[in-house]
């Protein structure tokens, strides 16, 4: 039984609970021990219960290996590959899935956690989820999240974001007192938001927003999305091309339990992360072992890393707690075959207090 399809089918997105049988979110379904889900319909969406099935195969060993993905657009049971994503039908997440996987089969889901969690356990191929957006900056969820997860970045795709505000037939722009669309799309489009002088409501997806507006025969009530998702829910489109800047582009990032081969034939990207021991020059001793070896960065990123459990001790010598301890997020124009890039990771290696490689993947050279 295909349960993505199913979840698909009834247009529900997925999510998964923890049961008491289920494994917990870090368990990785490996090749030889299939991961089974059984699905039961709570209240709203459907849910997921991961049965670790213990079929002894004797290529356990070999098969749990990670295995370099090729760029087919067929999953491993080859069917069309199914690419998770956050949010319900005609969620711009959803256009990026496709972008990305222009033959997959793109399953919903409830929550950003639950994209990692249905990947990681093998119910579906790939995730692609959101990163940043040129307007509205960073999505640090998911720069957190990517950090509690196994999951590799695979590649990266760039979306044209255009949001219209929306609302049911014979409503009136006069007549909106409210807008609701995810908080992305309403930081993007501040001016008009401003201007109308409505009310901002926040929920998880801007399609969601439009679904629930048309489902509810809202009358006073907009939303800001996609004009797929007002074709979709039936909802007229009052304004185009409503966000700030005409030029608005979200980056997504392409999830897998394996990682690509890196190459040097093509231009590629590497994603890292790593935390230091605080100290005067610290973040720039850091970042010259790029600058003295030419490697360009086109990103940083620092997240609060909260209680991180870094070699036991979490207080600064003085008795005092350290609460602003950092994990620095950067992006190096450069591929880890490379054995200049290899150079400069193994010298950050040496005073890193953590390091890992996200991924290295092929630069996304297609318009937006
Ligand atoms: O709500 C959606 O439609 C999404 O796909 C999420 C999301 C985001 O998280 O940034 C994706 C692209 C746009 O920037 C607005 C929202």
């Amino acid at each position: 039984m295909d349960y993505a399809a199913m979840a698909r089918a009834a247009s529900i997105p997925l999510s998964i609970r923890p049961s008491a049988s289920s494994p917990s979110s870090n368990q990785t379904a490996s090749k030889s021990s299939p991961v089974v889900f059984s699905w039961r319909r709570s209240s709203s969406s459907l849910t997921t219960r991961a049965i670790s099935n213990n079929t002894n195969d004797n290529n356990h060993n070999l098969q749990s290996l990670p295995k370099p993905l090729s760029m087919s657009t067929l999953g491993a049971h080859g069917n069309r590959l199914r690419v998770a994503y956050q949010g319900v039908e005609g969620a711009y997440s959803e256009s990026a899935a496709m972008k990305a996987y222009p033959n997959c089969e793109p399953i919903p889901c409830e929550h950003f956690e639950t994209v990692f969690e249905v990947v990681e356990h093998g119910l579906v191929d790939r995730a692609v989820l959101p990163f940043e957006n040129s307007l509205g900056g960073s999505i640090h969820r998911n720069y957190d999240l990517i950090l509690r997860h196994k999951l590799h970045i695979v590649g990266e795709v760039r979306l044209s974001i255009r949001h219209c505000l929306m609302a049911n037939h014979g409503v009136k722009l006069d007549d909106l007192k409210r807008v609701l669309s995810h908080p992305q799309g309403l930081a993007q489009c501040e001016h008009m938001l401003t201007k109308l002088g409505v009310a901002r409501e926040a929920v998880d997806d801007t399609a969601g927003a439009a679904q629930f507006v048309a489902s509810h025969q809202l009358q006073d009530t907009g939303a800001v999305a996609s004009s797929r998702a007002a074709e979709i829910y039936d909802l007229n489109i009052l304004a185009r091309d409503i966000q700030d800047k005409s030029d608005n582009v979200t980056r997504f990032f392409m999830l897998a339990r394996d990682p690509v081969i890196p190459r040097t034939d093509m231009p590629f990207k590497t994603s890292i992360v790593f935390s230091l021991e605080e100290g005067p020059g610290a973040l720039y001793k850091a970042l010259a072992v790029f600058a003295f070896r030419n490697i360009n960065l086109t990103k940083i990123e620092s997240r609060p890393g909260g209680c991180m459990p870094l070699r036991g001790a979490n207080d600064n010598g003085n008795g005092i707690p350290k609460y602003f301890e950092y994990f620095f997020h950067l992006e190096l124009e450069a591929s880890t075959a490379d054995q200049n890039t290899k150079n400069a990771l193994a010298n950050l290696e040496e005073f890193a207090t953590f390091l890992r490689i996200l991924g290295s993947y092929p630069v996304d050279l297609s318009h937006a």
